[in-house]
Formats: C-alpha cells, sequence, structure tokens
C-alpha cells in the first residue's frame, strides 16, 4: 500500500528496513560491555554487535573481529578517506569508528543492530539516516566509576585519568534535552538490565509475531498493557514518556524508507 503510494509518488526506488538500532553511550567504565553481554546471551540471535574499529591496543581476553577490529592509525585513516566509516572520534589518545560494513554485516543477519559509541559517536549518527535508539548508561556517580574502572585493572594511571576527565565531559554533555530516548543508570545491574531489556523487548507479543525472540525466552504471560507498563518504567529510570509509549510496537515494525 505504501510502496504503491510511493510507486505513484515517483520514488525511484524504496528499501524495506528492520527495526530501528540501538546505540548504547555512556561514560567508559558505566557497564555498557556487561549488560551488552548479558543482553548478547540471552539474546543472540535477535541483537548483533556493530564492530567498531580503534587503534587502541588490545587487552587481555578481547579478540580481534569481534570485540573491534583492532588496527592502526595509518590503516583506519584510509578507510575512513575512502568513505568507508559512518562514524569516528577520538577518545583518550585512540581513535574509534563505525565502519558502515559494521553496520550492514548485523542488518544482513536480520539482527536488530547495537552500536556502543561515545558521546562524539552519539552526535555523529544524529547527522546520518541511521536513526537508531539513543540509550545512556551512566555511573551512579563519578567516584563509584572510578571504583570500577580500577577494578577493572584495564588502564594505566595515565589512561584511567583521561576516561575519568571524558567521563565528566559526557554527563554533563549528556543532559541536553532529547539527546538520548532513555537513561539508565547502572547501579545495581540486574535492576539496570532488567530497565535496558524491557525497553528491548517491550512490544514482545509483536518480536513473537516476527520470530524474534530466542526459543529460551519466557513466554507472555498476560497481554501486554502498554500504558501500565510505560507508567512502571516511568517509575524506575529516566525516561521520555512518549518513547515508552511508542516503545518496540513501532520500533518492529518494518520501516519504509524513500531512497532517493
Ligand atoms: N565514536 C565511537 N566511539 C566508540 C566506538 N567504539 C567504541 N567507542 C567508545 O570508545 C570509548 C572507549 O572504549 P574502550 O576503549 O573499549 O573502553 P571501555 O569503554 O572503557 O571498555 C567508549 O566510550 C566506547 O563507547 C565507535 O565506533 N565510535
Ligand atoms: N552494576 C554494577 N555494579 C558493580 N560493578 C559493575 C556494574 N556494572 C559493571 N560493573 C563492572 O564495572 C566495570 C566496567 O564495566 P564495563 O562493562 O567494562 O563498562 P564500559 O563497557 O561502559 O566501559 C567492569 O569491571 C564491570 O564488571
Amino acid at each position: 500500500m505504501i510502496l504503491g503510494r510511493m510507486r505513484g509518488a515517483g520514488i525511484a526506488r524504496a528499501v524495506m528496513q528492520g527495526p530501528r538500532p540501538v546505540v548504547l553511550s555512556g561514560p567508559s567504565g558505566a557497564g555498557k560491555s556487561t549488560l551488552l553481554k548479558k543482553l548478547f546471551k540471552d539474546y543472540e540471535n535477535v541483537f548483533g554487535f556493530s564492530v567498531s574499529h580503534t587503534t587502541r591496543q588490545p587487552r587481555p581476553g578481547e579478540v580481534n573481529g569481534k570485540d573491534y577490529h583492532f588496527v592502526t592509525r595509518e590503516e583506519m585513516q584510509k578507510e575512513i578517506d575512502a568513505g568507508e566509516f559512518i562514524e569516528h572520534a577520538e577518545f583518550s589518545g585512540n581513535m574509534y569508528g563505525t565502519s558502515k560494513g559494521a553496520v550492514q554485516a548485523v542488518q544482513a543477519q536480520n539482527q536488530i543492530c547495537v552500536l556502543d559509541i561515545d558521546i562524539q559517536g552519539v552526535k555523529n549518527i544524529k547527522k546520518t539516516e541511521l536513526n537508531p535508539i539513543y540509550i545512556s548508561v551512566q555511573p551512579p556517580s563519578i567516584e563509584i566509576l572510578e571504583k570500577r574502572l580500577r577494578d577493572r585493572k584495564t588502564e594505566t594511571e595515565e589512561s584511567l585519568q583521561k576516561r575519568l576527565t571524558a567521563a565528566r565531559v559526557d554527563l554533563e554533555l549528556s543532559k541536553e534535552p532529547g539527546l538520548f530516548d532513555l537513561v539508565i543508570i547502572n547501579d545495581d545491574l540486574e535492576k539496570a538490565y532488567s530497565e535496558l531489556k524491557e525497553v528491548l523487548l517491550e512490544g514482545r507479543e509483536v518480536t513473537t509475531t516476527l520470530q524474534l525472540l530466542p526459543p529460551h525466552a519466557e513466554a507472555p504471560t498476560s497481554t501486554t498493557n502498554t500504558d501500565h507498563r510505560s507508567a512502571d518504567l516511568v517509575g524506575t529510570s529516566v525516561c521520555p514518556k512518549d518513547f515508552l509509549e511508542r516503545g518496540w510496537k513501532e520500533l518492529l515494525t518494518p520501516l519504509v524508507h524513500e531512497v532517493a
């Protein structure tokens, strides 16, 4: 119906796209990777990770091509110059960026693409047509953030201080109205994960229809009452009501995008 109308309007071509991607941002050490690991474990066929490029050194246990594409500055700059990146930024003395290929690889699997990017990336993605849901994961306090980063034992004193400075800037900038659709305060991990899951899977009777739920997912116990669920969520997280009201019901409806 919509396609017919668009053809009539002389649109050159239209592409069907899947559900909107999801951007997770927030200070280094806020808990993004921890939350995403849980999400990918529980819903491995539903969500797919956009593997970024970075010039930083791999940490013990990190796998090239899975956690990041670890590259030299020269290699990355060459690909940026060739127009292969959606966005890129300098963070704490290293380059990070999302290639077009990283997002396409996830979409080719019919998975919901999840990006873990810093606040500069958020601002740059806003200038593109990717149109994701923006979620900020934040620590309960800067002191707790520092303790978590120290306990993680991945940073030198110098890189830790750079991350704390960047975190203060991030927390200030993220107050900009409308920048994020949802802010999750990661105090208790299970509670933060529930909030993330609830928002991402809000329209789960729709996800069931689309067979997006993994086989071991809990079956819906009652008909979803969006208003009631929204009210619950508003009480537990900083979240604009209109986003909650739309939830994934709308977001999981395939979108028709016009391409000139
Ligand atoms: N703009 C942008 N930021 C990224 C990208 N990939 C990762 N980041 C961000 O870079 C920052 C540092 O990431 P990383 O070195 O893995 O440290 P960690 O977040 O403390 O584990 C984090 O804020 C990430 O969200 C990317 O492709 N683009
Ligand atoms: N709610 C939480 N309570 C205590 N420690 C946490 C919590 N969430 C994450 N952590 C720990 O904090 C550290 C930073 O989390 P991580 O997921 O690496 O952050 P990010 O990916 O945002 O840099 C990790 O060592 C992780 O195990």
